[in-house]
């Protein structure tokens, strides 16, 4: 089976600041993948690369055997994308957010039945500006959802929850690739990393420097450094340049 997602030699600069300088990974279909690295290591720049959210500078980028930079209407009927951080006004509510995403895809998802998948039903009329932290990243996660896409960006999805509300999430991720869906996931936890994903990329300074399993990166740094326990954590700040 081909990938659904290649990248090779991604390069990408804003300006004088290279965000990304070599970065290279592929995802399987129906594949939990994390993208870990330090704050400014340029995750999030390849996402929006992947997703035809941003040009690339060089490399090459194959998603579902499409380019992004020249086939993004076909993409984004495809690929759903989870942003950093909601951006819906406070003021609209749960279902007209929905309500107004379906019309972007030709073909949507019913979304009553998202609603209920993401356990926000009696939030159906709450304004989004009341909802809960965990409840606002439930409903940016069906919003990503909406259109049925075949693969799933989620940026940070986590980052500001409390640990309950990060578990709860961590189910339903799992919930959405058992769906069908790949899925595509920023984190900056390695616990979340180690738990959920099948394989990750670890991105440093704008370079891959490790695409492996979880188990695969611990066992690594077990015989590296004499080591008779390691976490991902371990793994990630031996990989990243910082002393164990
Ligand atoms: N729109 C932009 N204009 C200029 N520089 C940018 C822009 N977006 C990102 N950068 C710079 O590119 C580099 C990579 O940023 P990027 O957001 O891709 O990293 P990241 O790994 O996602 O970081 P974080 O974990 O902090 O979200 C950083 O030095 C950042 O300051």
């Amino acid at each position: 089976m081909s990938p659904v997602i290649e990248v090779s030699n991604l390069r990408k600069a804003y300006g004088e600041t290279t965000a990304v300088a070599d970065v290279s990974f592929t995802v399987d279909s129906e594949e939990i993948f994390g993208i870990l690295g330090p704050n400014g290591a340029g995750k999030t720049t390849t996402v929006e690369c992947v997703s035809g959210m941003r040009r690339r500078d060089g490399g090459a980028i194959r998603v579902l055997e499409r380019d992004p930079d020249h086939d993004g209407a076909e993409l984004r009927e495809l690929v759903g994308v989870q942003l950093q951080e909601s951006q819906l006004p406070e003021k609209i509510r749960v279902w007209e957010a929905l309500e107004l995403y379906s019309t972007f895809y030709a073909e949507p998802a019913d979304w009553r039945e998202l609603l209920d998948a993401m356990g926000l039903s009696a939030q159906r009329k709450a304004k989004f500006g009341t909802l809960s932290g965990g409840q606002k990243q439930r409903l940016s996660i069906a919003l990503a959802l909406v259109g049925e896409p075949r693969i799933a960006v989620l940026d940070e999805l986590t980052t500001g929850l409390d640990p309950a509300a990060r578990r709860d999430t961590w189910a339903l991720i799992e919930s959405v690739r058992n769906r069908g869906v790949t899925v595509v996931l920023v984190t900056h936890f390695m616990e979340e990393a180690e738990r959920l994903c099948d394989r990750v990329a670890v991105i440093d300074a704008g370079r891959t420097v490790a695409v492996d399993t979880p188990a695969a990166l611990i066992k690594r740094v077990q015989d590296e450094h004499g080591l008779d326990r390691a976490t991902l954590e371990d793994a990630y700040l031996a990989l990243t340049g910082a002393r164990l």
